[in-house]
Protein backbone atom coordinates (compact mmCIF):
# COMPACT_ATOMS: atom_id res chain seq x y z
CA UNK A 1 0.00 0.00 0.00
CA UNK A 2 1.53 3.45 -1.08
CA UNK A 3 1.78 5.93 1.74
CA UNK A 4 0.10 9.31 0.79
CA UNK A 5 0.72 12.37 2.21
CA UNK A 6 -1.60 14.41 4.94
CA UNK A 7 -3.15 17.61 3.70
CA UNK A 8 -2.91 19.58 7.68
CA UNK A 9 -5.28 22.52 7.67
CA UNK A 10 -5.00 25.57 9.52
CA UNK A 11 -7.57 27.94 9.88
CA UNK A 12 -8.22 31.03 12.27
CA UNK A 13 -9.23 34.52 12.31
CA UNK A 14 -6.27 37.13 11.35
CA UNK A 15 -4.00 37.42 13.92
CA UNK A 16 -4.90 34.61 16.04
CA UNK A 17 -1.01 33.63 15.08
CA UNK A 18 -1.71 30.66 12.47
CA UNK A 19 1.22 31.57 10.31
CA UNK A 20 3.54 31.83 13.86
CA UNK A 21 2.28 27.93 14.47
CA UNK A 22 2.84 27.21 10.80
CA UNK A 23 6.67 28.47 10.84
CA UNK A 24 6.61 26.31 14.55
CA UNK A 25 5.72 23.41 12.56
CA UNK A 26 7.96 23.68 9.85
CA UNK A 27 10.89 24.32 12.13
CA UNK A 28 10.43 21.20 13.61
CA UNK A 29 9.72 19.07 10.26
CA UNK A 30 12.09 20.63 7.05
CA UNK A 31 10.33 17.81 5.12
CA UNK A 32 6.29 19.27 5.56
CA UNK A 33 5.85 20.98 2.89
CA UNK A 34 4.07 24.88 3.00
CA UNK A 35 1.13 25.04 0.04
CA UNK A 36 2.18 28.01 -1.03
CA UNK A 37 -1.16 30.59 -1.53
CA UNK A 38 -1.55 32.78 -4.51
CA UNK A 39 -3.51 36.31 -4.14
CA UNK A 40 -4.52 39.59 -5.66
CA UNK A 41 -3.28 41.31 -1.96
CA UNK A 42 -0.64 43.44 -2.47
CA UNK A 43 2.27 41.99 -0.45
CA UNK A 44 3.09 43.49 2.68
CA UNK A 45 6.83 44.67 3.50
CA UNK A 46 9.19 41.69 3.69
CA UNK A 47 6.74 39.36 1.93
CA UNK A 48 8.87 37.15 -0.75
CA UNK A 49 7.24 36.36 -4.13
CA UNK A 50 6.79 32.56 -4.02
CA UNK A 51 8.02 32.11 -0.08
CA UNK A 52 4.84 33.97 1.25
CA UNK A 53 2.53 34.01 -1.69
CA UNK A 54 2.47 34.29 -6.21
CA UNK A 55 1.32 38.20 -5.72
CA UNK A 56 -0.97 37.98 -8.78
CA UNK A 57 -3.55 41.07 -10.67
CA UNK A 58 -7.23 39.93 -10.53
CA UNK A 59 -7.36 39.31 -14.15
CA UNK A 60 -4.24 37.13 -13.84
CA UNK A 61 -5.99 35.08 -10.66
CA UNK A 62 -9.12 34.72 -12.48
CA UNK A 63 -7.26 32.74 -15.55
CA UNK A 64 -5.77 30.54 -13.23
CA UNK A 65 -9.33 29.51 -12.02
CA UNK A 66 -10.62 29.41 -15.09
CA UNK A 67 -8.03 27.10 -16.61
CA UNK A 68 -8.68 24.83 -13.25
CA UNK A 69 -5.44 25.35 -11.66
CA UNK A 70 -6.94 26.17 -8.04
CA UNK A 71 -7.57 23.26 -5.80
CA UNK A 72 -9.78 25.82 -3.72
CA UNK A 73 -10.15 30.29 -3.96
CA UNK A 74 -12.34 32.35 -2.18
CA UNK A 75 -12.76 36.22 -1.47
CA UNK A 76 -11.68 36.76 2.14
CA UNK A 77 -11.12 40.49 3.33
CA UNK A 78 -11.62 41.88 -0.04
CA UNK A 79 -9.18 40.21 -1.88
CA UNK A 80 -8.88 36.55 -3.70
CA UNK A 81 -6.65 33.85 -2.29
CA UNK A 82 -6.50 30.73 -3.79
CA UNK A 83 -4.37 27.10 -3.47
CA UNK A 84 -2.52 26.29 -6.70
CA UNK A 85 -2.94 22.15 -7.22
CA UNK A 86 -0.57 20.90 -9.01
CA UNK A 87 2.53 21.30 -6.07
CA UNK A 88 -0.26 19.73 -3.64
CA UNK A 89 -0.94 16.77 -5.96
CA UNK A 90 2.81 16.15 -6.48
CA UNK A 91 3.31 15.96 -3.23
CA UNK A 92 0.60 13.79 -2.04
CA UNK A 93 1.74 11.42 -4.89
CA UNK A 94 5.62 11.79 -3.32
CA UNK A 95 4.02 10.93 -0.06
CA UNK A 96 4.92 14.36 1.30
CA UNK A 97 2.97 16.05 3.94
CA UNK A 98 1.33 19.59 2.99
CA UNK A 99 0.42 22.40 5.73
CA UNK A 100 -2.42 25.10 4.57
CA UNK A 101 -2.95 28.50 5.40
CA UNK A 102 -6.30 29.05 4.08
CA UNK A 103 -9.32 30.60 5.72
CA UNK A 104 -13.05 28.48 6.69
CA UNK A 105 -13.96 28.39 2.96
CA UNK A 106 -10.59 26.84 1.97
CA UNK A 107 -11.35 24.73 4.63
CA UNK A 108 -14.34 24.18 3.37
CA UNK A 109 -13.59 23.12 -0.30
CA UNK A 110 -10.36 20.76 0.24
CA UNK A 111 -12.18 18.66 2.74
CA UNK A 112 -15.36 18.30 -0.28
CA UNK A 113 -12.00 18.00 -2.96
CA UNK A 114 -10.92 14.45 -4.39
CA UNK A 115 -8.21 14.67 -1.60
CA UNK A 116 -10.91 15.60 1.18
CA UNK A 117 -10.01 12.15 3.28
CA UNK A 118 -6.39 12.82 3.58
CA UNK A 119 -7.31 16.13 5.26
CA UNK A 120 -6.72 16.94 9.09
CA UNK A 121 -8.16 20.16 10.22
CA UNK A 122 -7.07 22.51 13.34
CA UNK A 123 -8.67 25.51 14.05
CA UNK A 124 -6.96 28.41 16.15
CA UNK A 125 -8.77 30.71 18.57
CA UNK A 126 -7.34 33.50 20.43
CA UNK A 127 -7.68 33.81 23.98
CA UNK A 128 -10.05 36.61 23.25
CA UNK A 129 -11.24 39.22 20.51
CA UNK A 130 -9.12 42.12 22.83
CA UNK A 131 -5.96 40.05 22.31
CA UNK A 132 -6.66 39.25 18.65
CA UNK A 133 -6.97 43.24 18.17
CA UNK A 134 -3.73 43.65 19.98
CA UNK A 135 -1.73 40.81 18.12
CA UNK A 136 -2.96 42.47 14.89
CA UNK A 137 -1.81 46.37 15.36
CA UNK A 138 1.59 44.98 16.89
CA UNK A 139 2.19 42.93 14.26
CA UNK A 140 2.54 46.13 12.68
CA UNK A 141 1.74 45.32 9.31
CA UNK A 142 -1.74 46.46 8.41
CA UNK A 143 -3.41 49.75 8.26
CA UNK A 144 -6.01 50.82 10.81
CA UNK A 145 -9.04 49.88 8.31
CA UNK A 146 -7.28 46.87 7.22
CA UNK A 147 -7.42 45.64 11.14
CA UNK A 148 -10.91 46.81 11.64
CA UNK A 149 -12.31 45.24 8.39
CA UNK A 150 -10.56 41.86 9.82
CA UNK A 151 -11.70 42.26 13.73
CA UNK A 152 -15.13 42.91 12.05
CA UNK A 153 -15.14 40.02 10.08
CA UNK A 154 -13.19 37.83 13.23
CA UNK A 155 -16.53 36.16 14.74
CA UNK A 156 -17.88 35.01 11.38
CA UNK A 157 -14.72 33.08 10.77
CA UNK A 158 -14.55 31.68 14.61
CA UNK A 159 -18.12 30.68 14.11
CA UNK A 160 -16.82 27.66 11.88
CA UNK A 161 -14.55 26.49 14.61
CA UNK A 162 -16.42 23.05 14.85
CA UNK A 163 -16.41 22.36 11.30
CA UNK A 164 -12.25 21.40 12.53
CA UNK A 165 -10.80 18.30 14.02
CA UNK A 166 -8.87 19.98 16.63
CA UNK A 167 -9.39 23.24 17.94
CA UNK A 168 -6.18 24.55 19.91
CA UNK A 169 -6.90 27.55 22.30
CA UNK A 170 -3.12 30.02 21.46
CA UNK A 171 -2.95 31.24 24.20
CA UNK A 172 0.91 30.57 24.63
CA UNK A 173 2.65 30.34 22.17
CA UNK A 174 5.07 27.44 23.05
CA UNK A 175 2.51 25.14 24.39
CA UNK A 176 -0.01 25.95 21.26
CA UNK A 177 3.67 25.15 19.01
CA UNK A 178 3.68 21.57 21.34
CA UNK A 179 -0.04 20.79 21.31
CA UNK A 180 0.32 21.16 17.21
CA UNK A 181 3.30 18.91 17.06
CA UNK A 182 1.95 16.58 18.97
CA UNK A 183 -1.27 16.33 16.68
CA UNK A 184 0.53 15.87 13.49
CA UNK A 185 2.85 12.96 15.49
CA UNK A 186 -0.49 11.46 16.40
CA UNK A 187 -1.92 11.58 12.95
CA UNK A 188 1.15 10.39 11.36
CA UNK A 189 1.03 7.04 13.95
CA UNK A 190 -2.38 6.41 12.40
CA UNK A 191 -1.86 7.07 8.66
CA UNK A 192 1.24 5.01 8.77
CA UNK A 193 -0.13 2.42 10.74
CA UNK A 194 -0.94 -0.03 8.20
CA UNK A 195 1.70 0.65 5.63
CA UNK A 196 4.37 0.46 7.97
CA UNK A 197 3.24 -2.35 10.37
CA UNK A 198 1.22 -4.61 8.66
CA UNK A 199 4.44 -7.07 7.26
CA UNK A 200 5.73 -6.26 10.72
CA UNK A 201 2.51 -7.37 12.13
CA UNK A 202 2.21 -10.66 9.49
CA UNK A 203 5.77 -11.72 10.16
CA UNK A 204 5.29 -11.23 14.12
CA UNK A 205 2.07 -13.51 13.51
CA UNK A 206 3.92 -16.23 11.34
CA UNK A 207 7.03 -16.32 13.37
CA UNK A 208 7.64 -19.73 15.14
CA UNK A 209 7.22 -20.20 18.98
CA UNK A 210 9.97 -20.82 20.78
N1 LIG B 1 0.57 32.89 21.43
C1 LIG B 1 0.88 34.14 21.07
N2 LIG B 1 1.07 35.07 22.01
C2 LIG B 1 1.38 36.36 21.66
N3 LIG B 1 1.53 36.79 20.39
C3 LIG B 1 1.34 35.89 19.40
C4 LIG B 1 1.02 34.53 19.68
N4 LIG B 1 0.89 33.88 18.51
C5 LIG B 1 1.13 34.79 17.53
N5 LIG B 1 1.42 36.01 18.07
C6 LIG B 1 1.71 37.26 17.35
O1 LIG B 1 0.45 37.74 16.85
C7 LIG B 1 0.64 38.36 15.58
C8 LIG B 1 -0.28 37.69 14.56
O2 LIG B 1 0.20 36.37 14.33
P1 LIG B 1 0.16 35.71 12.87
O3 LIG B 1 0.66 36.67 11.84
O4 LIG B 1 0.83 34.39 12.99
O5 LIG B 1 -1.42 35.54 12.70
P2 LIG B 1 -2.26 34.86 11.52
O6 LIG B 1 -3.35 34.11 12.15
O7 LIG B 1 -1.37 34.12 10.62
O8 LIG B 1 -2.85 36.13 10.78
P3 LIG B 1 -3.35 36.29 9.25
O9 LIG B 1 -4.54 35.42 9.09
O10 LIG B 1 -3.67 37.73 9.14
O11 LIG B 1 -2.23 35.89 8.34
C9 LIG B 1 2.12 38.25 15.25
O12 LIG B 1 2.75 39.47 15.59
C10 LIG B 1 2.61 37.11 16.14
O13 LIG B 1 3.97 37.25 16.49
N1 LIG C 1 -9.36 30.29 1.11
C1 LIG C 1 -8.09 30.69 1.20
N2 LIG C 1 -7.72 31.52 2.20
C2 LIG C 1 -6.43 31.88 2.24
C3 LIG C 1 -5.47 31.42 1.32
N3 LIG C 1 -4.27 31.96 1.65
C4 LIG C 1 -4.47 32.70 2.75
N4 LIG C 1 -5.77 32.66 3.11
C5 LIG C 1 -6.41 33.32 4.26
O1 LIG C 1 -6.58 34.69 4.00
C6 LIG C 1 -6.61 35.40 5.23
C7 LIG C 1 -5.77 36.64 5.14
O2 LIG C 1 -4.41 36.33 4.92
P1 LIG C 1 -3.31 37.49 4.96
O3 LIG C 1 -2.02 36.84 4.53
O4 LIG C 1 -3.78 38.56 4.03
O5 LIG C 1 -3.26 37.98 6.38
C8 LIG C 1 -6.12 34.42 6.30
O6 LIG C 1 -7.26 33.97 7.03
C9 LIG C 1 -5.56 33.28 5.50
O7 LIG C 1 -5.70 32.03 6.17
C10 LIG C 1 -5.91 30.54 0.29
O8 LIG C 1 -5.15 30.09 -0.57
N5 LIG C 1 -7.21 30.22 0.27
Amino acid sequence: MERSGLLVILSSPSGAGKSTLARRLMDWDRELRFSVSATTRKPRPGEVEGEHYYFRSTDEFRAMVAAGEMLEHAEVFGNFYGTPRGPVEAAMRAGRDTLFDVDWQGGQQIRASSLGKHVISIFVLPPSLTELERRLVSRGQDAPEVIATRMRKSRNEISHWAEYDYVIVNDDLDRSAETLITILKAERQRRDRQVGLGPFVRALMEEESA
